[in-house]
């Protein structure tokens, strides 16, 4: 059982009653997008196959044709042995041909009680279903992980209630939960209030964007310095996003960068020079700039107690020497330089995301599909609006200038990185299907303009 649903019960919310309106919203839930047909119901031993009685209830009081196959009978004296004995349709064996000749199939198998791999003879029946709607997670499905225990099937639509869980956010689980709808059940806010939430979706309501002061100076909107190495096109980029993104300045520090567009400072002093230089506060250090010149830079920078954005190469030279990451403000690594800078880190997306920044002390990145962001005091996101066109080269440079420029205007490190995450996604799905990196930063500013006009 959930924290949130043992705080209901301490508030002294009746658990049959949660069950009662979970079953009543999945039956709402098929009502209003499939027309009636023949259904049936496979109901596990705990409260997820408690709300598949409920749900054939439900549906048999509309007129559905509805059985019910349980695939363990009810735990005793259970709220889900008392919505069992509510149930007056037909009880049938839960077999594959009935499972294949119903139109449409509840997954009321296993839910936030998962404990071990599903069985075989489990997977098969729910596998042979044409139509499925799992209730809260599809059976097999790891509700706080996102990780598939065994096996579990595609459902087509997934209800689940009060909130959603890591596991309808995180790939495989994502996936395989097909629509997802999260229903209101009547949980009360007292029982929201007891249990301290460290894990959210990432949307713009975690978090608020810096505006320009009235009177305000370029510097004032921030000096973000960017080193540039061999492959310049890598810093370029991050330049681009970070201007977009509202910093007032950007810097290229390196030897020669070519193709530099004209707003954009080339400094080639030293840099001992830059690095005492005050208003050189934040810095972007690793797109580009080659494996070696990034460990020693990220050294200096680490030394002046500058807030740092460590991607690419500087993750890569502190492969194995997790602890050369301490004292920047943020790492952007994507599962390869994860492994490299934490090979020890074995578990799922979540759980490495947060272990890794309260090793180093600093927020982690960790990009993919569905990119965690976590702080070292165990908040954590996980975004959830990025199009898989995100995966081309360059793309992960343009975030991490848009995390930096939205550092040096003064967001704290978790904020400025879960906007830059969400930020990225959305202009990416504006850009569309054909984007390639360098289109980025252009969608940021229309991005930013709906972000204000929804009031968030
Ligand atoms: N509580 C509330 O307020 C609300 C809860 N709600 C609903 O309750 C659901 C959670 O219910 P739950 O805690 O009873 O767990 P559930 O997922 O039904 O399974 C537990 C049973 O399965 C068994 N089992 C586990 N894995 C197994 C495996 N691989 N293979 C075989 N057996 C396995 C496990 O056995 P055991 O480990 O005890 O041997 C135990 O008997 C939640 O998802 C939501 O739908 C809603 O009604 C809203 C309000
Ligand atoms: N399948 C995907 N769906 C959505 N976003 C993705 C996907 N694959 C990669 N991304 C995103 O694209 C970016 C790629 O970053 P990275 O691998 O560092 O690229 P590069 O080094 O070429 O800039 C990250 O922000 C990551 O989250
Ligand atoms: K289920």
């Amino acid at each position: 059982m959930g924290l949130i649903d043992t705080a209901a019960l301490s508030c002294g919310v009746s658990g049959l009653m949660l069950m009662e309106n979970a079953g009543t919203a999945v039956a709402r839930a098929i009502v209003r997008r499939f027309r009636p047909c023949r259904v049936l119901v496979l109901a596990g031993p705990g409260n997820n196959g408690g709300d598949g009685y409920v749900a054939a209830r439900r549906l048999a009081e509309r007129g559905w044709p509805v059985a019910v196959a349980p695939l363990a009978p009810p735990r005793p004296a259970s709220d889900a042995a008392a919505a069992a004995a509510l149930w007056r349709g037909p009880v049938v064996a839960a077999d594959e041909g009935r499972v294949q000749s119903a139109e449409l199939v509840i997954d009321a198998v296993f839910g936030a009680g998962l404990a071990r791999d599903v069985d075989p003879g489990t997977v098969a029946l729910l596998g042979a279903a044409r139509r499925l709607v799992a209730i809260d997670v599809p059976s097999g499905v790891d509700g706080a992980t996102g990780a598939v225990r065994g096996a579990a099937p595609r459902a087509d639509l997934t209800v689940t209630f009060a909130g959603l869980k890591p596991g309808h956010l995180l790939f495989p689980g994502r996936a395989l939960c097909g629509e997802t709808v999260c229903a209101e059940i009547g949980m009360p806010a007292a029982a929201f209030a007891r249990v301290e939430t460290k894990t959210w979706r990432n949307t713009p309501v975690l978090w608020r964007l810096p505006a320009p002061a009235a009177t305000g100076h370029k510097y004032e909107r921030g000096h973000l310095t960017i080193l540039a190495g061999p492959m310049s096109g890598a810093a370029i980029l991050a330049a681009a996003a970070a201007r977009r993104i509202g910093a007032g300045l950007v810097t290229l520090a390196g030897p020669d960068p070519a193709g530099v567009p004209p707003g954009i400072i080339v400094s080639r002093a030293a840099l001992d020079e830059l690095v005492t230089d005050p208003r050189r506060r934040v810095w972007l250090c690793g797109p580009g700039l080659g494996v070696e010149a990034a460990g020693q830079t990220l050294a200096r920078l680490v030394a002046a107690g500058r807030a740092i954005v460590a991607d690419a190469d500087a993750l890569t030279s502190a492969a194995g020497e997790a602890e050369r990451l301490r004292g920047v403000a943020a790492i952007t690594p994507h599962e390869g330089e994860f492994a490299r800078v934490f090979p020890d880190l074995q578990a799922d997306r979540l759980s490495r995301a947060r272990a890794a920044a309260a090793r180093i002390g600093a927020v982690v990145v960790l990009k993919g599909p569905d990119t965690v962001i976590a702080a070292p005091d165990g908040r954590a996101a996980i975004n959830a609006n990025a199009p898989p066109f995100l995966a081309t080269a360059g793309s992960g440079d343009t975030l991490a200038g848009i995390a930096a420029g939205l550092l040096v205007q003064g967001m704290p490190a978790f904020e400025a990185c879960c906007a830059a995450v969400w930020l990225h996604g959305a202009a990416a799905t504006r850009a569309g299907g054909g984007l390639i990196a360098e289109d980025l930063a252009d969608h940021l500013p229309m991005v930013v303009e709906n972000i204000k006009k929804f009031n968030f």
